[in-house]
């Protein structure tokens, strides 16, 4: 008997152990802690209330927890290696299986967080909206810095932003093999059966009501004289015949989209100082790999002159499967004619204080709900930065080496760039007195991280290839010095 409350003793003591470890609090274990410190008697008729029917309870118990954790164990190595988000990506790429991508919270509008970007200085950044999710750091620039990127620029020339010429718009019309129906109901956004002012296709030309009317008079398109055009009025217009119309009759430059000059600036190794001190300092501000920030657009600078604009845009298009990114797109593949430049960050600079105007509006900024049909209403185009910029929910004065920064995209929640984050619309108010320069650095990142992995794998192979060539050309050239010598 005594042996046999022995074994017992020791399945309760093992049966303990089991549950201690699934975190199960067995309270005969505490009662038989207890009791064998006070009396091991007590301790033996205690544990008879553990018996082996007991102790296979709780190996059960232990057993399934084993499994489950074995289970989450697996779930998540593949959820890993297949996941539509971050797929097998080749081991040589130098581009991690599950690279995350931080994002900078922004906690609430007026929120204020110090950033360290250069060494001995610490940053303000302010957070000026949270749709888009955007950003203000003054003094990022010092005011040498800004002198020295306005100089570069001009060093280099800039050339005009827009150039008035149809951009094709019907040959694009044809290798897509889109009919004047499909056209027209992708046109028509309310779906009422007639074109506003504003369902117009403008490709690159702003186009006001007046404006319209003048053209649809010159075309004699307009029949019923109702200032919209129905199916049948579509059908006998060619889709360039807008552009075509008002290059006869001539643009001026305040009536296109965007009024301004611009230039590149290469920002990589020998490039200038100023540049690339730059261009890391972006990488630490926006936390992004170094790999994905050297990757992207050099640096734009962009000079408007008095009277110069930028109309509300977006610096990156939405993204559908059949959508290339414009820097991936060598490696992807592709033949789609779809394509946008995937700019999941704008930091914006300021190179220069404006005498007056020139601010950047965020016309919808934090609105509840973003509708592409309420932008523009009774007259009040918010798009027109030449006219309405006073009506935007949001504007950022430019000051001479102030940064802002916002993010084009938004999360797809696994880390990665998903859909395009329609509140990042901004534009150029018009510069009413004295010039404006500031300076766009891009972040593009491929929302479809298997063609970003594959881009980057390119470039690096690319890279060693090139490097191989100039030490086999440097040991050529050593070797034909050599022979030189000799002679
Ligand atoms: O000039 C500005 O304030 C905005 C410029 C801009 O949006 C752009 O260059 O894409
Ligand atoms: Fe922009």
């Amino acid at each position: 008997d005594s042996k046999e409350r022995l074994i017992r003793e020791s399945d309760v003591a093992a049966a303990c152990e089991m549950s201690s470890a699934l975190r199960w609090r067995c309270s005969r274990c505490q009662v038989r802690g207890m009791a064998s410190l006070e009396s091991p008697r007590v301790s033996l008729q205690k544990s008879s209330v553990c018996s082996r029917s007991y102790f296979m309870v709780v190996m059960v118990f232990f057993h399934v927890y084993i499994i489950n954790v074995i289970a989450l164990l697996l779930y998540v190595h593949y959820n890993n290696d297949t996941g539509a988000s971050n797929p097998q990506t080749p081991a040589d790429s130098g581009f991690p299986r599950n690279m995350h991508l931080p994002r900078i919270e922004g906690i609430r509008v007026g929120h204020v967080q110090k950033v360290s970007l250069v060494p001995g200085k610490v940053h303000e950044m302010k957070t000026l909206s949270l749709k888009p999710l955007l950003f203000e750091i003054p003094e990022f620039l010092s005011e040498e810095e800004c002198g020295v990127v306005v100089h570069l620029a001009k060093l280099k020339g800039l050339m005009e932003s827009q150039v008035m010429v149809p951009e094709g718009q019907e040959e694009l019309n044809q290798q897509l093999n889109l009919s004047p129906e499909e056209i027209f109901n992708f046109l028509d956004l309310n779906q009422d059966g007639q074109l506003q002012p504003h369902e117009v296709l403008r490709d690159g030309i702003w186009l006001t009501s007046e404006n319209l009317k003048e053209i649809y008079d010159g075309l004699k398109v307009d029949q019923d004289g109702n200032g919209l055009l129905n199916l049948e009025e579509f059908r006998h217009l060619k889709s360039d015949a807008f552009q075509r119309f008002l290059l006869q009759r001539g643009v001026e430059r305040s009536q296109l989209v965007r009024n301004s000059r611009h230039t590149w600036l290469y920002q990589g190794q020998g490039a200038h100082q100023v540049l690339q001190d730059l261009r890391k300092r972006v990488t630490h501000l926006t936390r992004l790999p170094s790999s994905l920030v050297e990757l992207s657009e050099p640096l734009q600078i962009v000079r408007y002159e008095q009277g110069g604009h930028y109309h509300a845009h977006h610096d990156s298009g939405p993204v559908y499967p059949e959508t290339a990114c414009t820097h991936t797109r060598l490696a992807a593949n592709t033949t789609s004619p779809f394509q946008t430049s995937c700019r999941y960050i704008t930091v914006l600079f300021y190179l220069n204080n404006v005498e007056e105007g020139g601010e950047t509006t965020f016309p919808v900024a934090d609105n509840r709900t973003y509708e592409e049909v309420s932008l523009i209403q009774n007259d009040v185009d918010l798009l027109d930065t030449r006219k309405h910029c006073d009506k935007g929910n949001l504007r950022v004065k430019p000051i001479k080496g102030t940064a802002v920064f916002w993010y084009n995209y938004l999360s797809d929640g696994r880390g990665w760039v998903g859909e395009q984050d329609e509140y990042s619309l901004h534009g150029g108010c018009v510069v009413t007195r004295g010039t404006k320069w500031v300076a766009n650095n891009w972040i593009n990142v491929d929302p479809d991280y298997q063609r970003q992995a594959r881009y980057q794998q390119f470039v690096s192979q690319q890279q060693e290839t090139q490097e191989q060539e100039e030490l086999i050309s440097e040991l050529n050239s050593d070797q034909h010095i050599d022979r030189h010598q000799d002679l």
